[in-house]
């Protein structure tokens, strides 16, 4: 039997400010720092022991894996930084404020650029200082690979090859892995693990700092699933 642990990133100072984020790389708050710890304290109590670690390339995430590694006393197992674990990029969202964008553009506009399948939100210009491309850790990367903005479909489809390509034979190769990452780029696994519907991968939220275990079969299908913060 295969576990493998989804890590959302703790709260971080955008997430306290109820700002759009998405590739903007800002660090976690105190209590995203608490909660990072918390999340290791959670995996040393249920006995997990990750073999492998995998994050993205923004900061709260990657601050998360190294807090929480360090609470379980295993930061040194390998520690892998990738941008297909980034968060959904939000466009020209970016920097805004929720209440007051939702204000401006109706609960409904906002509610489907924040949770529908595949409506993305207003793309970026590619002069905008926002855009990836205009950001030095993207400079080894195609530029057409790069968003502008990104549904949840278009998060699917960088994190899906990504998760065939690596994590699934890393994980093959190993009992317990990590990934610690965000609120979309791990909804989008769950849809691909859990086998959701574009209707209900919808009404699916993963709370900051709460290691979400998947128990699966050699064939990596789902046995079990159980939030570790729920379990305690
Ligand atoms: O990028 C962000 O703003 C958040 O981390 C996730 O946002 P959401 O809850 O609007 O998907």
């Amino acid at each position: 039997m295969k576990k493998l642990i989804l890590l959302r990133h703790g709260q971080s100072i955008w997430n306290l400010e109820n700002r759009f984020t998405g590739w903007h790389d800002v660090d976690l708050s105190d209590q995203g720092r608490t909660e990072a710890v918390a999340a290791g304290q959670l995996m040393a109590d249920a006995g997990l022991k990750p073999d492998i670690a995998y994050t993205s390339v923004l900061t709260r995430a990657i601050r998360t894996a190294f807090m929480g590694l360090d609470s379980l006393g295993r930061l040194w197992i390998p520690l892998i930084k990738d941008w297909r674990l980034n968060e959904r990029h939000y466009g020209a969202l970016t920097g805004l404020n929720k209440a007051e964008t939702a204000e401006q553009y109706g609960d409904e506009q906002v509610h489907i650029w924040r949770r529908s399948f595949a409506t993305p939100p207003p793309p970026l210009d590619r002069d905008d200082a926002r855009h990836p491309c205009n950001d030095p850790r993207y400079a080894g990367l195609d530029p057409a690979s790069l968003p502008a903005t990104e549904s949840l479909e278009d998060t699917l489809d960088r994190v899906l090859p990504y998760w065939q390509s690596q994590l699934a034979p890393a994980l093959a190769d190993c009992s317990t892995m990590l990934i610690a990452a965000h609120g979309n780029s791990l909804r989008a696994l769950v849809k691909h693990l859990e086998g959701l519907s574009d209707e209900a991968i919808t009404g699916v939220e993963i709370a900051t700092g709460d290691p979400l275990v998947y128990e699966l079969d050699d064939g990596l299908s789902v046995e079990r699933k159980y939030s570790l913060r729920e379990r305690s």
